[in-house]
């Protein structure tokens, strides 16, 4: 058997594109925190979260796509369904755990388009493996895909999980979502603080109507607080930065990429 961990992300600001190919437009980071996953082979695929048997389907989407079958503990350190991507931590985990035991032929390379491409037909994901895969904070607003290095700390609470599938089959949601997230990621600029961009995603996440009452009661009390906060894009979660204390827990961005342990 073999473990690989992949870590959490959390997309800030996101604008999905027609082709998912490339993975969405968007402003998204690495998190400390995130899914270790243990694959060992078997007769019929067996997926569990935390120690429950569960159904996972961009994991059970991409074992099938690299043709195995597997038994997979996934052990999660961030919330699942909660904006910190754990679905694309636990099938890309999954992916090079599988590559791994079952000495595939694979590049990483491979490895990533296939864990890519099981986001997309779940409909959990339209980029979180690409941030995954390389760690930092991550961006495209429209020029391809750059990373930098950050170390930020950040506070979060999250009050419950938002099924990423219904927001992306929303077209309404996704519309407002294109239209706030083209505008906020105009004023990006990768060496602007944390505070700055959080400020400019909170304006976005208000736009696609997607914070519900306690993100918003949330994000107030950080902003009484002289921080900046915002919601993690999709979940009932929000981040904060400038503030110690004031939300329930703390991570940090990470650089680490995912890697077989
Ligand atoms: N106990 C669970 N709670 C929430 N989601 C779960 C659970 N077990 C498995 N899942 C699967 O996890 C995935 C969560 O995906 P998503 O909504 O994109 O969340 P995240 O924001 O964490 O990536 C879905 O495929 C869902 O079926
Ligand atoms: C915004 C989102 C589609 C969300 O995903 P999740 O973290 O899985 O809720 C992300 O994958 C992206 O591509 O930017």
């Amino acid at each position: 058997m073999t473990t690989a961990y992949a870590p959490g992300s959390v997309t800030t600001v996101f604008v999905p594109q027609s082709d998912p190919e490339e993975g969405s437009l968007g402003v998204s980071f690495a998190v400390e925190d995130g899914v270790h996953a243990t694959v060992k082979p078997t007769d019929e695929t067996v997926i569990r979260l935390d120690g429950t048997v569960t159904s996972f389907e961009p994991v059970a989407g991409v074992l099938d796509s690299i043709g195995v079958t597997a038994d997979v503990s996934l052990e999660a350190d961030i919330p699942v369904g909660c904006g910190f991507g754990a679905s694309g931590a636990a099938t890309l985990a999954t992916a090079l755990a599988a590559a791994d035991v079952f000495d595939l032929e694979l590049s990483r390379e491979d490895v990533l388009t296939a864990a890519h491409r099981a986001e997309v037909a779940a409909g959990t994901g339209l980029g979180d493996v690409f941030v995954q895969e390389q760690g930092g904070l991550v961006w495209n607003t429209g020029d391809g895909r750059d990373r930098t290095e950050r170390d930020d700390r950040i506070e979060y609470t999250s009050t419950g999980g938002i099924a990423t599938q219904d927001v992306l089959r929303d077209e309404g949601a996704i519309t407002k979502v294109a239209d706030a997230g083209t505008e906020a990621l105009s004023t990006f600029h990768p060496g602007d603080s944390l505070q700055a961009w959080f400020n400019a995603s909170w304006a976005f996440a208000k736009r696609t109507e997607l914070p519900t009452q306690s993100v918003e009661q949330t994000v107030e009390r950080v902003l009484d607080n002289d921080g900046a906060a915002t919601m993690a894009m999709v979940g009932e979660t929000v981040l904060a930065t400038g503030v110690e204390g004031v939300l329930d827990e703390s991570t940090r961005i990470t650089n680490d990429g995912a890697h077989v342990r």
